[in-house]
């Protein structure tokens, strides 16, 4: 099976998103290219509210700040599938819901079937001509994080052994390094992530930004210049709407 075509997937709070989730994307898609890998398509998927993270948003807002960020960044497309079900998802069943949605697609191409496009972001499926979907074509959604969500794999509790395992092997992953992490040290150090190293595709980010989406709350609420650091939509987003303490600010 040929897993050259890759439709990145992030998952995280994006609680308000940031310049820097988007760089992600962009510095993944470069280095993928570098490596010969074809980038179909990107995708943001926001947690679940019942994710019950401290001063997380509701769903509606951070989706509709995503779509907001995504003006700038067409090739990436939201899911709202995570925030849409009735109880917050693991990463790696919602790595297997978009795997198999594409999966489908991809099928009913080949088959000649009507896709319904209104449905999921097949823009996906233009970048792909009719000869790759003729021969053993297939799209491996990978999970795109920063290294400190890598490095969570070792909270206890936090994540099964089993879904990493599952993650790792079925999907892969693509981790941009992030400053006060080391993701080789802790792949080295993890018999599971050992094991399927040839999935983990680690990009350096030599231009090396630590704009969090933490950092943002605290300034907004502060009432500081948060330009250049979110998008000019998604600041006016959140004012308008009296987000993370800008109320009568
Ligand atoms: N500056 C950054 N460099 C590399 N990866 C990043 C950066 N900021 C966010 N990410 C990654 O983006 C994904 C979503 O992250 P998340 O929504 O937690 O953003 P965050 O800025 O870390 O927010 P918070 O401060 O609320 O934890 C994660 O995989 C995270 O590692
Ligand atoms: N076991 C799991 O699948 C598991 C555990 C912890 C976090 N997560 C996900 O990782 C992301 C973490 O986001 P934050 O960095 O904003 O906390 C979220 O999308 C969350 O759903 C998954
Ligand atoms: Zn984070």
């Amino acid at each position: 099976m040929d897993n050259k075509h890759i439709v990145l997937l992030a998952t995280g709070s994006f609680n308000p998103p940031t310049n820097m989730h988007l760089r992600m994307f962009e510095i993944a898609r470069d280095h993928l290219n570098h490596l010969g890998f074809t980038v179909c398509g990107g995708l943001i998927s926001p947690t679940h509210d019942l994710y019950k993270k401290k001063d997380l948003a509701p769903s509606i807002h951070r989706c509709a700040m995503i779509k907001q960020a995504l003006v700038a960044l067409p090739w990436v497309k939201i899911s709202d599938w995570e925030v849409k079900q009735s109880c917050w998802t693991t990463t790696r069943n919602v790595l297997q819901y978009h795997q198999n949605f594409h999966d489908i697609i991809i099928s009913s191409i080949r088959n000649g079937d009507e896709v319904d496009t209104s449905l999921f972001p097949v823009q996906f499926v233009k970048n792909i001509n009719a000869k790759d979907l003729n021969q053993n074509m297939a799209i491996n959604i990978r999970l795109l994080c920063g290294a400190d969500l890598l490095e969570s794999f070792a909270i206890p509790g936090l994540w099964k052994d089993d879904d990493i395992e599952a993650i790792v092997r079925d999907f892969g992953l693509v981790v941009v390094s992030r400053s006060g992490s080391n993701p080789h040290k802790f792949i080295y150090e993890s018999d599971i992530l050992t094991k399927y190293m040839a999935n983990i595709i680690v990009v350096t980010e030599w231009i090396s930004n630590e704009i969090s989406s933490t950092k943002v709350r605290r300034a907004l609420s502060r009432n500081e210049s948060v330009k250049f650091l979110i998008s000019d939509l998604v600041e006016s987003y959140i004012k308008e709407h009296g987000l993370f303490g800008t109320l009568n600010k």
